[in-house]
């Protein structure tokens, strides 16, 4: 008799929509994908999004991935979750959410990132203990806006979870996180044993005796827990880094998929950690080949064994205990395509910035920005001229995003120890990924500015791929980077350098040094005042996932 094919859920949730993958545990081979978008309402800084949408895009996300890959959902054997890394979901009595979450990118929680930085011993401390100094990003931030802002709110909260978490829970009933994802909280420290104390850890292994009295290398960080006023009984176990096998799925969650319930969930992760472990990066090999997502965020990141101890980027850990450092800037396709929309062209309708004889330059810093830390800034246009075209300006725009891109890539490099002038280091290929890797300016952009070679994996949706290993892995016992690199997803064309645009470079390089003091400055007025101002809808990009 043939054996049954084996079949593994990956699913991406991240900012703009769910991409859920059914991929054969065996071959790696992508079956089919399914998609379903978020939406995301706020002005002024703000950004927000209902979990409970979250939970219906994954629920639609998995069922068309199981109905095109064709395959009977018993044929499906194990399920992850990778999501949008640093949201702040906070659960009532229920276990569900009370309010809708504060996101990564929402910067309203810039002040108190500000002054929490500056206790603890100030930013090296925080360095030495979560290997991230607090921006506005970090949950720990978003808490303290919440305790400040919804103070009636914030005490009524009976369960602090990341986006992935939430998910995790729904599926399996279950409270639990991952070393990764918990990595960007600024509450959790690497070292020490984790998971003690944090609710669930008992009927985590009570229910699945998954973990197996197994503790992540990691752990909450009392001092700060107490710090910012969170009880360590509303936050979930942290589970052993890797694929770890939280459960199976509750009925409800079984009917709501369609799926057995014997299905196997695994921990999951956050999303550019389980990015990492789709384009096979963990143990070593490590900085040969850092990574350029490009997304609503861009991102850089290396998997490395050490952690450089750097103010300006994110000390993230990766799912396999090594260090994922990363550096992450608000606006990326995201702004770019706003741009685009706002000068009515199509997004590969672009010219370069240079054109025209004006040097156009964009900082596209439309939601403030994070790297570099200016959270208060605006977007930013400067060399027009009356013949100026738009393709320029729209050009331009892809220009100021790679350069922000780039420039905390050389940071990443150089916190590391490499000079990214370096011709050995310059010889490295970037492995570029996300929604934008699949747009030709975006990739030629990229090119040009960081005169590198590039590698564009063939395989689309590295995160849900990534997450399609973890859960591969929780099944079999098999260790997920190894799976990927056997499914050899992270390989693809290479693209050769092109010379690097020096001109263009220092062009907007000059430009963001002048203008840091303004942007620097509080541009929006209800930024740090807790204002939610209208709650317009900024994002439901249907489109893009069509032609994504
Ligand atoms: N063919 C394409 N060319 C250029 N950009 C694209 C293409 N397809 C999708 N995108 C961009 O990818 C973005 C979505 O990428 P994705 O990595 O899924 O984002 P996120 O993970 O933040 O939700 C969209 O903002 C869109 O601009
Ligand atoms: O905040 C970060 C990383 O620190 C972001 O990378 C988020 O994880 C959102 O990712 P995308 O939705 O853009 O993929």
């Amino acid at each position: 008799m043939p054996t049954r094919r084996s079949v593994v859920i990956g699913v991406d949730s991240s900012t703009q929509s769910t991409k859920a993958v059914a991929v054969d545990a065996d071959t790696g081979e992508l079956l089919a994908v399914g998609r379903a978008p978020h939406t995301v309402t706020g002005s002024a800084g703000a950004r927000e999004s209902d979990p409970e949408e979250w939970w219906s895009a994954l629920v639609t996300a998995v069922r068309a991935a199981v109905r095109d890959a064709g395959v009977p959902a018993g044929a499906v054997t194990g399920i992850a979750v990778a999501g949008q890394q640093h949201g702040l979901v906070t659960l009532g009595a229920d276990r569900r959410p009370l309010r809708p979450a504060l996101l990564w990118n929402d910067t309203r929680s810039a002040p108190q990132a500000a002054a929490l930085a500056a206790r603890l011993g100030g930013p090296a401390a925080w360095l030495e203990r979560t290997g991230s100094v607090p921006v506005a990003s970090m949950t720990a931030a978003k808490w303290q806006w919440l305790r400040e802002h919804e103070p009636r709110r914030a005490e009524a909260v009976a369960g602090v979870r990341l986006p992935h978490d939430h998910l995790t829970e729904r599926l399996t009933g279950i409270a639990v996180t991952d070393p990764g994802d918990a990595s960007g909280t600024c509450w959790y420290g690497r070292g020490a044993r984790g998971g003690e104390g944090a609710a669930g850890t008992e009927g985590l292994r009570d229910s699945t005796g998954g973990l197996d009295g197994k503790e992540s290398a990691g752990a909450y960080d009392p001092e700060i827990l107490d710090l910012v006023g969170l009880d360590p009984a509303l936050l979930p176990a942290v589970a052993p880094g890797g694929a770890t096998r939280v459960g199976t799925l509750t009925p409800a969650a079984a009917e709501a998929l369609g799926l057995p319930r014997t299905v196997v969930v695994a921990a999951g992760t956050g999303d550019n950690m389980a990015a990492a472990v789709g384009l096979g990066l963990g143990g070593a090999g490590l900085l040969d080949h850092p990574v350029v997502s490009l997304g609503t965020s861009g991102t850089v990141f290396a998997a490395t064994r050490a952690r450089p101890a750097d103010p300006g980027l994110a000390g993230f850990a990766a799912t396999d205990g090594t260090h994922l450092p990363l550096g992450c800037t608000l606006n990326c396709t995201l702004a770019v395509d706003r741009f685009a929309t706002l000068l009515g062209l199509d997004r590969e309708d672009a010219s370069p910035g240079g054109g025209d004889g004006g040097g156009v330059v964009v900082l596209p810093y439309l939601d403030g920005e994070r790297t570099p830390d200016l959270p208060h800034a605006a977007g930013l246009v400067t060399g027009l001229r009356h013949g100026t075209d738009p393709r320029s300006v729209l050009g331009a725009a892809y220009e100021g995003a790679a350069f922000t891109v780039l420039r905390a890539l050389d940071h990443l490099l150089a916190a590391c120890g490499l000079d990214p002038a370096a011709p050995d280091v310059r010889d490295r290929p970037l492995r570029l990924i996300g929604g934008g890797a699949r747009g030709r300016t975006w990739t030629e952009t990229v090119r040009r500015l960081s005169g590198r070679p590039l590698v564009v994996p063939a395989a689309e949706e590295l995160v849900a791929l990534g997450a399609a290993a973890l859960a591969a892995g929780a099944v079999t016992g098999a260790d997920p980077v190894a799976l990927t690199t056997a499914w050899g997803t992270g390989t693809g064309e290479i693209l050769p350098a092109v010379g690097r645009d020096e001109e263009t470079w220092n062009r907007i390089a000059g430009v963001l040094s002048a203008a840091t003091p303004a942007l620097l400055s509080t541009t929006v007025e209800e930024v740090g005042q807790g204002g939610r101002g209208e709650a317009d809808v900024v994002e439901v990009d249907a489109a893009s996932l069509a032609d994504g």
